[in-house]
């Protein structure tokens, strides 16, 4: 039997998947590692925690799994999106990398608005956010302008993972639609943004397509990961670009909602002269010359996770989110808005943060975990609603990431969305998509739509509850106004963050 493994390198930890030809995963593996905080508002990882934590779950997954070396004949990989990482001319990180959640880059944003105007929306199709990654190389050229100046290159996370694996450059076509220098259609660097901010054009690595073969495993790198120096290495894609490989989002109509430590609701496109003016995010996909149109909430799975190491820090999620259930839809009138690291879709917003409205002497723990699902899936609703209102039906959303874990939350999926909502048998999503990159470039299936038919396993449905439906629909429309009445109050409460 062959194998193929999958690599995301996500915001909490690494994971990977190994995944047999029959499209099983066979064993999985996940490492952490720190994210830091070294002023309000900023988010940073170090490259070396990556790569190194990436190695050792390889070392794990092949311990484990007892799988011959020699029967795992592919890897690709699956990145966090957005995050700036500065390399010098010995592929050596400059400084700690700035990722996707970090919103220190409000003011460049506003300079690549008015330098640009309508090119930015034109070329890159996307608006100047905080978290995508020409934001932040202007921060670093106006703020630490020395260590510009000895860039040889940028890379996105899992690229330089993969660097560190093969000792070879290259970033893909849905990693790079995220920096906001890619001409999205044309799929090539923009040379008219690049200039328009005195950037070379040189520090822009090779493209590649996410299937494409972008070299073997470096001997050391092998043997430390107890892997053969042959292993195919192949370049792979975005995160959630590859959570909808993995989710099986590999034709028109076909829509997903994510839910990890962002949560992102994801549709496919085959056009690429769409441009949703900014409204929601356009990026290539992982299939070539595929596109899709996403929205994101910034604290998806993040709200829960703050909500839980705050006020239970001893429950395990389960223990947490037992008896929700029997709390009523609207959590007996609480009110919880996820915008505790601000917001992108649909309120591109910095300085945004959450809120609890109408708490009661009567509410319980369980009332807030409740209402903290609700918000999140809420705020998700947003996205649903932008890409109906373009036009695109969604009847079925297939869930993914660590919130589809939970049976309550996909229901209340269900019924906040008013569609079905498909559990996959294995909810890997990211890694798994990966996994089939690597499964298609090994040239195993003709196509990936060939290999998810193979890989994919739908386990469950879960269906909208007319009555349900009717009274979120209700409670939707308190929540929508909660942004406009609490946007001023937090301009005025940021003075108070430092
Ligand atoms: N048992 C669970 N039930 C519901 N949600 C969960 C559970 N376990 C984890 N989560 C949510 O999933 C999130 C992590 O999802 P994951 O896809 O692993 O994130 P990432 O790829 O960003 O690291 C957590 O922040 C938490 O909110
Ligand atoms: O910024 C985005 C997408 O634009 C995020 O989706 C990141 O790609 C991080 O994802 P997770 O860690 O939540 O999977």
């Amino acid at each position: 039997m062959k194998y193929v493994i999958g690599i995301d390198i996500g915001t909490s930890a690494v994971k990977s998947v190994l995944v047999s030809e029959e499209g099983r995963v066979v064993c999985e593996h996940a490492e952490s590692y720190p994210l830091h905080r070294p002023n309000p508002g900023w988010s940073e990882q170090n490259p070396e925690d990556w790569a190194e934590r990436t190695i050792a779950s390889l070392r794990k997954l092949m311990e484990k799994s007892q799988v011959a070396p020699s029967d795992v004949e592919g890897i690709s990989f699956s990145g966090q999106m957005h995050g700036l990482v500065l390399v010098d001319a010995e592929g050596k990180p400059l400084r700690p990398a700035i990722l996707w959640n970090d919103t220190r880059t409000t003011p460049q944003c506003r300079r690549i608005e008015q330098t640009l105007g309508t090119r930015l929306l034109d070329i890159a199709r996307n608006r100047a956010l905080e978290g995508f990654t020409l934001p932040k190389l202007l921060w670093v050229q106006e703020h630490e302008p020395e260590i510009l100046s000895r860039a040889s290159l940028f890379l996105l996370p899992k690229d330089y993972v993969r660097y560190r694996l093969t000792g070879g450059f290259a970033m893909d076509y849905s990693d790079a639609a995220g920096t906001l220098l890619l001409d999205v259609a044309g799929k090539t660097w923009s040379a008219d943004i690049a200039q328009a901010f005195d950037l070379p054009l040189s520090l822009c690595p090779k493209l590649a397509e996410s299937s494409e073969l972008t070299g073997t495993l470096l001997p050391d790198v092998a043997e430390a990961a107890g892997l053969l120096p042959a292993t195919k290495v192949f370049a792979g894609g975005a995160d959630n670009a590859c959570g909808a490989i993995g989710a099986g989002i590999l034709g028109e109509g076909k829509t997903m909602c994510s839910i990890g430590t962002s949560g992102v609701v994801l549709s496919y496109e085959s056009r690429k002269d769409v441009n949703p003016q900014g409204k929601m995010h356009f990026f290539n996909h992982g299939e070539e010359d595929a596109f899709y149109v996403m929205g994101v909430t910034l604290a998806a799975g993040h709200s829960l996770s703050w909500f839980k190491q705050t006020f239970a820090k001893e429950s395990s999620f389960d223990e947490l989110l037992e008896g929700i259930e029997d709390v009523p839809a609207g959590s007996g009138g609480l009110l919880f808005t996820p915008y505790i690291s601000g917001e992108r879709t649909p309120h591109p917003d910095a300085d945004i943060r959450g809120s609890f409205i109408g708490m009661d002497s009567g509410h319980t723990l369980k009332h807030f975990a409740r209402a903290v699902l609700e918000g999140i899936t809420f705020s998700l609703r947003e996205s649903i609603d932008l890409i109906r209102e373009s036009g695109r039906e969604i009847a079925e959303v297939t869930a993914i990431g660590g919130g589809a874990q939970n049976e309550t939350w996909l229901q209340m999926q269900a019924d906040i969305f008013n569609a079905d909502i498909v559990k996959l048998e294995s909810e890997q999503g990211p890694a798994m998509g990966a996994a089939m990159l690597a499964a298609y470039g090994c040239g195993w299936f003709p196509s990936l739509e060939a290999c998810a038919k193979q890989f994919i396993r739908p386990a469950e449905v879960f269906s909208p509850n007319p009555e349900q439906v009717k009274r979120y629909d209700g409670l939707f429309s308190v929540y929508r106004d909660v942004y406009g009445q609490t946007r001023e109050l937090n301009e005025r409460l940021a003075a108070y963050r430092q």
